[in-house]
């Protein structure tokens, strides 16, 4: 099977791999669709994330979406023909992570493209049947491989409890910001502002719908975000950017007795927050990774056009120009490219 392998940094090289078989649990799927995310672009720019090294030739590729063409033994419930989203993190279900439900936080958790762990970018994936979520024949693969961002954003609106009524501000208006927004506006929030330093950017989070675009290399937050609130600030404030600066502001933007929920990952592992402001407001201030038990939901959202995540697209290459698709994510003016794998 076609491959597009990762064997140094800018450098994929297209290799013919045995396929798959799929074990008793699992199912084999052809993947159709795959995201590429920032941490992909990350790892083909700089070899590494932190303390992730890609040391030996790493797929990369962990939004995806394809359409079964084989079932382990003991697999019920999906039979070839049906199309899945893959949730690419699969946990060892015994921990005591496991057993709270926050399998996300498992220890031995396996993430797609995250070495030495294998992603998508590749014509057939054998993968866990529990995380491989059937796809109603509403629901494109495109958007199913994008369930994976959409459940960044749900998860970071469930951290930050957002409820009907609320203002929600978001900073950073990539895909991530944008899916965390929309996310909010589903649970509830009847205001959602969002920051960004890319006027297209905040162009394109307006014709989306977000009520208040703050371009905060020019505007003053917390000027802007009290003059949207009278003065009381946003009820929960999603920090999507991982800029440093973005991240400190977090706390000009939120209300006395709000959530700040932080999603985006800084390159400092150290950030300055005032604690005496955290604790004479009494912000709650969460941390948000990744996701647990949001693919239904995610699923739901997008059949029921509560969430345009197609929109986000801005374009769709085969896996044989997997260098210029990551050459054109690059550009700051993208919001989302993809891999298609079957059009090689
Ligand atoms: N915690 C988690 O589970 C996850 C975290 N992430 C992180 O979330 C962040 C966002 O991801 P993407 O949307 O894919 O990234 P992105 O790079 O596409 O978007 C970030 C946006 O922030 C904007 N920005 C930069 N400086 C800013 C500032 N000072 N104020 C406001 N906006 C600013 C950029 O112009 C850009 O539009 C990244 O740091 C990423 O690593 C991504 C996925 C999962
Ligand atoms: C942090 C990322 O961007 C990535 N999606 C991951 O969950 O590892």
């Amino acid at each position: 099977m076609r491959t597009a392998v990762l064997v140094e940094p800018t450098e994929f090289e297209l290799q013919d791999r045995g396929r798959p078989t799929p074990g008793p649990e699992d199912v084999l799927v052809a993947i159709r669709d795959v995201g590429i995310c920032g941490s992909d672009v990350h790892y083909y720019e700089h070899g590494r994330i932190g303390d992730y090294v890609v040391e030996e030739p790493l797929v990369l590729g962990h939004e995806s979406a394809g359409e079964v063409v084989e079932v382990g033994e003991n697999v019920t419930g999906l039979e070839p023909g049906d199309r899945v989203a893959l949730e690419p993190g699969v946990p060892c279900r015994r921990c005591a992570h496991c057993k709270r439900g926050e399998y996300h936080l498992c220890e031995s958790v396996e993430f797609m493209a995250t070495p030495p762990h294998d992603g998508a970018f590749a014509e057939y994936v054998s993968w866990p049947a529990d995380f491989a979520y059937e796809l109603p024949g509403t629901v494109s693969t495109v958007e199913g491989a994008l369930c994976e961002p959409l459940s960044v954003g749900i998860h970071a609106a469930r951290r930050g409890n957002v409820g009907t009524g609320d203002t929600v501000l978001v900073t950073g208006a990539g895909p991530i910001g944008l899916l965390a927004a929309e996310a909010a506006r589903a649970a509830g929030a009847t205001d959602v502002l969002i920051t960004d330093i890319v006027p297209e950017k905040l162009e394109f989070a307006r014709e989306r719908g977000v009520d208040r675009a703050i371009n905060i290399a020019e505007t003053d937050l917390e000027t802007a975000v009290d003059e949207y609130t009278d003065g009381v600030g946003a009820d929960v404030v999603v920090e999507a950017s991982g800029a440093e600066a973005s991240i400190r502001s977090t706390l000009d933007g939120v209300r006395r007795g709000g959530t700040v929920v932080l999603v985006g990952l800084s390159d400092e592992a150290a950030v300055p927050l005032d604690v005496l402001d955290v604790i004479d407001n009494e912000i709650d201030v969460h941390g948000s990774f990744r996701y647990a038990n949001t693919y239904p939901a995610a699923i739901d959202l997008l059949a029921d056009d509560v969430v345009d995540v197609e929109g986000l697209v801005d374009f769709r290459s085969p896996l044989s120009d997997v260098d210029d698709a990551f050459e054109r994510a690059m550009e700051p003016t993208v919001i989302k490219g993809m891999i298609s794998v079957d059009d090689a």
